[in-house]
């Protein structure tokens, strides 16, 4: 389906961000995995969600919407035992696979995790290798070290190291599972450690749940280091074997959905308020709010919510996106529509993706007659765009940027109507802003 947007009058108003998507996966995986019922508040139910959901009811947890579908009632398996005879289906969502491939090495029975076309393009090779050392037996059906993925019993924890340069999913996925294994866990990061922020998320939400975790984690990534100290660089982490202990959590706003109402609104101009949106996160997503206000914007946080004002006049920026990748189509679309240069660096892992996000986006953008030099991790963008016709390639991230390029252009996203993979009230809450979508 083609996505367009057309400004209805004013652009701007006030609005809730949408529940993280990476504190829900975790939200309900942990829960699945704990000791009793837990009832998450405010939890993101969305396609990438529903996958972890259906895995983690494969695994025996009971999970139900309550309280006008606001709530998730979890109570947790009793014998992490997988009962689906088949594979399963994990669509598109590279944080329920590589999170839950550890958690299958739990169980007492095999797995297989499958996926769409995009999920099986994603890497998973390092968290098999290191896994290995734990008792985690993996592997790659089709033998590219990619899904359909194959979890035999036997993750019994022990000591390991893990490469950080790929996706900070697996150290996630080695720590949630790692907790819960008979030898607990002590891993290191060996260099470059990209997405910290979101293993910052993890630690954040299993102390939550009653884990204790040793380690010398600081959200500081490595971006100003030269390659000298970021080989010597390393993190670890250290977990006796726990149990996660069922509660009541209520998950907190998105900043990586939040971007694209502030961006919005950044573009047009206007003033907005998005509520829900943290000052104190560990997402490393907040990053939008320093970028927003070196291109030209007022931007203010506050405990709970975030209010920005901007009169449309965008300038280009310098960035380094390496520990928030989600933010690369976002920023290119912004640099698109500014004034000079945006650069955006640190972030090869974008390539890693749903789809190889520098790629796609740079392509995207030449399309409609922007100046763009790709570089291994990331991209230059020169503002200035026609309109024009461009495509999605099915990754939710770009069809949402891109849309926002209509503000002021006439852009037509094919395959445009992916967002429900972490955004399913996209229209709406734009709708909220002012924004009329059209989906044809
Ligand atoms: O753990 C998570 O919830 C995520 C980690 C990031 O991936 P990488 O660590 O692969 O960069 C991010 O891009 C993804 O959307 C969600
Ligand atoms: C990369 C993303 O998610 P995942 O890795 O869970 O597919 C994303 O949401 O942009």
């Amino acid at each position: 389906m083609i996505l367009k947007i057309r400004k209805l009058n004013k652009v701007g108003g006030e609005i809730k961000a949408p529940p993280s998507k990476s504190y829900t996966h975790r939200a309900i995986i942990i829960s699945s995995f704990a000791d009793g019922e837990s009832i998450i508040h405010d939890p993101l139910i969305s396609e990438d969600t529903l996958s972890s959901i259906g895995a983690c009811e494969s695994f025996g947890s009971k999970i139900e919407l309550i309280n006008d579908d606001s709530d998730l009632k979890i109570i947790a398996t009793k014998n992490i035992e997988n009962s689906s005879t088949e594979a399963i289906d994990l669509k598109n969502s590279g944080t329920t696979l590589r999170i839950m491939t550890s958690m299958a090495g739990l169980s007492c029975n095999s797995t297989v995790f499958t996926g769409d076309k995009s999920l099986r393009t994603r890497p998973m090779g390092i968290l098999m290798k290191s896994g290995k050392q734990l008792g985690l037996n993996a592997k790659s059906l089709r033998g590219d070290e990619k899904p359909p993925i194959k979890v035999k019993p036997g993750f019994v924890g022990g000591k390991t190291a893990i490469d950080g340069s790929v996706s900070s999913q697996f150290i996630s996925s080695l720590l949630m599972a790692g907790a819960l294994s008979e030898n607990g866990l002590k891993l290191e990061v060996k260099g470059d450690f990209i997405s910290k922020s979101y293993v910052a998320m993890t630690l954040d939400i299993m102390e939550k749940f009653g884990v204790n975790i040793n380690s010398d984690l600081s959200t500081k990534g490595h971006e100003n280091c030269n390659e000298y100290e970021k080989k010597c660089a390393s993190t670890f982490f250290d977990l006796k074997p726990q149990k996660y202990i069922s509660r009541e959590y209520t998950v907190e706003g998105d900043y990586s959905s939040a971007s694209y109402p502030l961006s919005a609104v950044a573009i047009n101009g206007g003033e907005i308020k998005v509520k829900n949106l943290f000052k104190e996160s560990k997402q490393g997503d907040k990053i939008i709010i320093n970028i927003l206000n070196q291109m030209g914007c007022e931007v203010s946080i506050f405990e709970d919510y975030v209010i920005l004002k901007s009169n449309g006049m965008l300038r280009g920026v310098d960035v380094n996106l390496y520990n928030s990748p989600d933010l690369l189509p976002t920023v290119a679309v912004l640099g698109a529509m500014a004034e000079g240069t945006t650069k955006i660096t640190g972030v090869r892992h974008a390539r890693f993706k749903e789809t190889d996000r520098i790629a796609k986006c740079s392509a995207e953008l030449k399309k409609l007659g922007c100046h763009v030099n790709e570089f291994h991790d990331g991209m230059e963008v020169i503002g200035g765009i026609n309109s024009g016709t461009v495509t999605s390639h099915g990754d939710h991230r770009i069809a949402m940027a891109f849309s926002l390029l209509n503000l002021k252009h006439e852009v037509a996203i094919e395959n445009g109507d992916v967002f429900s993979v972490s955004f399913p009230n996209f229209l709406e809450v734009m709708a909220e802003i002012g924004l009329d979508f059209e989906l044809i």
